[in-house]
């Protein structure tokens, strides 16, 4: 990461009153000046509850929250959302449909006392510049498209330079095309304010193509905290490989060095295995290998076990549902070139090996377990 702490989680709890469960639990990360964090899971799995915490709308149970080197939660602090130098975007954008966009924005700078008119005005000009609404300033939400709106809502939390921005789904709301725009807009718009962002999502590709660290979830735990590459790349447990990259799962089993699979034979190295299990694979007979979709090379063979059942064309690429013999479906992303026909009959086989080990059938992934990637 880069190199002043804007932000530090230690231990931080939360269990909600009549729940059993704890919503967030032991959660410890730090993030950066300047870095965007994207707090990725499953609904439930409490990104909400943490943005709430850091943005001091919920109390911690445990644990201990410092906002730029400022302890803003602990057992014995406690300061308020407005005392913690945090703007926050909310998915429904949250203006004052009575206030003109540039009142909305000036509505962000009412907490900063010895702020003359204009200098108000000039921090609402320059916050509209940066989203790109210089201009719009006096029209009223609802003269404003969906994006537009949340580019006021984005002004308006940066225009007092906060330390940090926490952003609450805010993307959710806009149509697919907006979406992908915006999800440009936003990175670039926090890297040239030069201010830290977290934000919540549940879509992987959105927190992959926004952040500098993608922090995966469940159930109220961090599971991987990493850069967008790693996390996609190297998946630590077999929940991030199946929500982030949603990978095929293939059960091999062993005989001698080689594992076999309904794909063919993967020869591993067997250090590696046991470097992956931490020295517990002597009696391992089966695991089960990760491949990503688009590793997968599916050739026409009239005489190989696998189907195409389905196909789709999304564009630039296709995805086909292929059926094999035990009866799982696999998927394989290809780029849209010329399209296998549904009914057909492939070979499959993956691109330079790149197969990953998990354990077999085990969706809990051991603690202390570590991935193994068969070099590319
Ligand atoms: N105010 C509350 N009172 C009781 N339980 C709550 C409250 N807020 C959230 N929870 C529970 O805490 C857990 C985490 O919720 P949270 O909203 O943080 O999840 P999330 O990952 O943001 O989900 P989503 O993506 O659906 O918004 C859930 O089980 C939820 O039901």
């Amino acid at each position: 990461m880069g190199q002043s702490v804007i932000l530090h989680l230690d231990q931080v709890s939360k269990q909600f009153a009549r729940q059993d469960v704890l919503a967030v639990q032991n959660v410890t990360l730090t993030l950066s000046q300047g870095d965007i964090l994207g707090l990725l899971g499953p609904s439930g799995c409490g990104k909400t509850t943490l943005l709430r915490m850091i943005a001091g709308f919920e109390q911690p149970q445990s644990g201990i929250i410092k906002i730029a080197e400022q302890v803003v939660a602990s057992p014995d602090r406690w300061l308020p959302p407005e005392q913690r130098d945090v703007g926050m975007v909310f998915q429904d954008y949250a203006l004052f449909p009575h206030l003109t966009v540039e009142k909305n924005v000036a509505f962000g700078l009412q907490r900063l006392k010895k702020k003359s008119k204009e200098q108000v005005k000039q921090r609402v000009g320059e916050a509209l510049e940066l989203v790109g609404l210089s201009g719009l300033g006096s029209r009223y939400p609802h003269e404003l498209s969906g994006g537009q709106q949340q580019r006021v809502a984005l002004a308006r939390a940066l225009a007092p330079r906060p330390a940090l921005v926490l952003l609450d789904e805010p993307l959710s709301n806009l149509d697919v095309q907006v979406r992908h725009r915006l999800r440009q807009e936003l990175r670039e718009i926090l890297k040239a304010a030069g201010t830290s962002g977290i934000f919540v999502t549940h879509d992987q590709e959105e927190a992959l193509s926004i952040s500098d660290w993608v922090a995966v979830m469940r159930s109220g735990c961090l599971e991987q905290c990493g850069t967008p590459e790693e996390i996609y790349q190297h998946p630590a447990s077999r929940f991030v490989a199946e929500f982030v990259t949603q990978a095929n799962f293939i059960p091999a089993q062993r005989r001698g060095d080689v594992w076999e699979t309904e794909l063919g034979s993967f020869v591993i190295d067997s250090n590696r295995i046991e470097q992956t299990f931490n020295g517990n694979s002597n009696n391992l007979e089966q695991v089960e290998l990760m491949v990503r979709q688009e590793d997968f090379i599916l050739q026409p063979d009239e005489d190989a076990p696998v189907i195409i059942r389905d196909r789709q064309f999304l564009g630039r690429e296709l995805h086909y549902s292929l059926q094999v013999p035990s009866g799982r479906e696999w998927v394989a992303r290809t780029r849209a070139g010329e399209a296998l026909s549904i009914g057909m009959r492939v070979h499959v086989s993956v691109a330079n090996n790149a197969v990953q080990v998990f354990p077999a059938n085990s969706k809990q992934t051991p603690s202390n377990w570590k991935p193994f990637i068969r070099a590319k």
